[in-house]
């Protein structure tokens, strides 16, 4: 009898009808695609004050479950974390990436993305690797740092995003390929990558309703899109010649017969210092990678670290300047932690970067208030599931507007519009995936694998930065009217650039 019941029960649930998250109203074949806007993040962030949280979106036919407090993320990203660690397929990722399931930023959820991510973590990303990288990042913040010394003696205003852009490109260039692309190259490297991670940022029409499919070709987005991932094609295959032809004359430097391949066993010091190109290829059989996986690899890491670091430096350099009474404690604490050389000039190494507490805090908050990518990259679940109490299918994306929990009076009950750091003294409220009223970086199976890598680059640029120069707005403008406007896109970078004129730190000459 008891069998009977709870068969009966299940029957019973089965055939409940789905309590949905609630909706804007949405009009026929878009959807809620109208409603969306310039500013996505924002526009979530005001249809959830009316209609709740998580709301559910369509897309044309494609439901997507908009997530904007952290009660519902925590639901999301701790509690289904398996179930929503799904990408969705989107075709023109596809096309720039090597075709289906080639990368790992966009790889279903599954082996393939198992083995990927394993690689990225224990190859190309571990604390080990980003330690190795140290001297790249150290002659690289000191070319942006000589490019900014130029300029003061002609008290010229310098485009900070461009210098930092350049900063952040370069590193990964070295990091990845074992050299930077830009100087002398008969492709811009900079611009083509600037490129590729706006095709790679758009979703399109034919995405959502694919009867529209044909609209991408006929507006040319699609043969962008060819020429761009050809160009790239071309810049790798090079680059991969160029990675043979050092293994083939570091194996001939050695005197040895036996082959160089490394395998996970015979993994060295010396590995640690390859360029990941290097790294990938050497490893290839033994993680029976294809080629093409390998290209689609390098270009996530390309794509994953130059945008995301510059813009987290752009605006901490623009929360500064218009909050100078921040600015000068966070020169204080590099003048009593660091010491400075005989001139004057303070000195700043990795090592002490341990020792910049508040530097940490000025970077939380202005994380917590720009997140480079206020919607995080979208998941997808694999399986029905329930979010708070509503019923959710697979197949629905999801976009978590981390840009609005970090905003959310719930959590943030002091001023949480304001840029003020002493907000976490005393907290241990952190970014790396525990706390979710802080999802910069995503949690779970699929957050960010490279804080370390991102927060190496971030943190060493802006202590020289803010340590060895004043700042100041070019034509006598205040800190205080500087424009914050954001651009439009998935990353939230400045609408226009921070340009601003460097002057000597009043306790050095250089
Ligand atoms: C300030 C710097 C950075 C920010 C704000 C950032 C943010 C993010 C976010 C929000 C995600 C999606 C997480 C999720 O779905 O839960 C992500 C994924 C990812 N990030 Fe980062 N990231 C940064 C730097 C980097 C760097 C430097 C690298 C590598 C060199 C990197 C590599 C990746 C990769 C490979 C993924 C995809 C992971 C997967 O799907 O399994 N990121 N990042």
């Amino acid at each position: 009898f008891a069998v009977v019941l709870k068969s009966r029960r299940r029957q019973g649930n089965n055939h409940r009808r789905p309590r949905r998250p609630p909706s804007p109203p949405k009009l026929p074949i878009l959807g809620n695609l109208h409603q969306v806007g310039k500013y996505p993040h924002r526009t979530f962030a005001r249809l959830a004050k009316l209609y709740g949280d998580p709301m559910l979106f369509h897309f044309g036919r494609k439901p997507v479950l908009v997530v904007t407090s952290s009660v519902a993320a925590r639901e999301v990203l701790k509690t289904n974390d398996l179930i929503a660690s799904d990408r969705p397929q989107i075709e023109t990722a596809n096309r720039l990436l090597y075709g289906v399931n080639k990368d790992i930023t966009n790889a279903a959820y599954g082996d393939y993305w198992r083995q990927l991510r394993r690689l990225c973590v224990l190859h190309l990303l571990s604390t080990r690797k980003v330690q190795s990288g140290r001297s790249v990042r150290e002659e690289e913040i000191g070319l942006l740092i000589n490019r900014i010394k130029q300029n003061v003696q002609i008290v010229r205003a310098v485009n900070l995003s461009e210098l930092l852009f350049l900063l952040s490109n370069d590193v990964i260039c070295r990091m990845a390929l074992g050299r930077k692309y830009d100087v002398g190259a008969s492709t811009n490297f900079k611009d083509l990558l600037a490129e590729f991670t706006g095709l790679l940022g758009t979703f399109t029409v034919g995405d959502f309703i694919p009867c529209l499919w044909w609209v991408n070709r006929f507006t040319g987005f699609d043969s962008r899109v060819d020429r761009v991932a050809q160009q790239f094609d071309e810049l790798l295959n090079a680059a991969i010649l160029e990675s043979e032809a050092r293994n083939l004359e570091k194996r001939s430097n050695t005197n040895s017969s036996c082959s160089s391949v490394i395998t996970e066993d015979n993994y060295d010091d010396q590995t640690f210092t390859l360029p990941f190109i290097d790294t990938l290829l050497q490893l290839q059989k033994d993680a029976q990678l294809d080629t093409d996986a390998i290209k689609a690899l390098i270009l996530d890491m390309f794509v994953a670290a130059t945008d995301t670091s510059a813009t987290l430096l752009e605006w901490t350099m623009s929360e500064l300047m218009k909050h100078p009474r921040v600015m000068k404690k966070l020169r204080e604490e590099l003048r009593r932690e660091l010491v400075s050389d005989e001139k004057g000039e303070i000195i700043i190494g990795e090592a002490d970067l341990e020792k910049l507490k508040y530097l940490k805090l000025v970077i939380k908050e202005t994380i917590r208030l720009h997140p480079p990518l206020p919607l995080l990259l979208p998941r997808q679940f694999i399986e029905d599931t329930t979010i708070l109490g509503y019923d959710v299918s697979a197949g629905t994306m999801i976009l978590m507007d981390a840009w609005e929990i970090g905003r959310d009076p719930a959590d943030w009950t002091e001023s949480p519009g304001e840029f003020w750091p002493e907000r976490f003294l005393n907290s241990d409220v952190d970014f790396r995936g525990q706390d979710f009223k802080l999802l910069p970086f995503g949690a779970g199976r699929r957050g960010c694998p490279g804080i370390s890598f991102g927060l190496a680059v971030v943190e060493h640029t802006l202590a020289h930065l803010v340590g060895k120069f004043d700042w100041e707005l070019p034509g006598g403008v205040e800190g205080q009217e500087l424009d914050m406007t954001e651009a439009t896109g998935f990353i939230a970078y400045r609408k226009t650039p921070l340009v601003a004129i460097p002057a000597i730190n009043v306790s050095q000459k250089f």
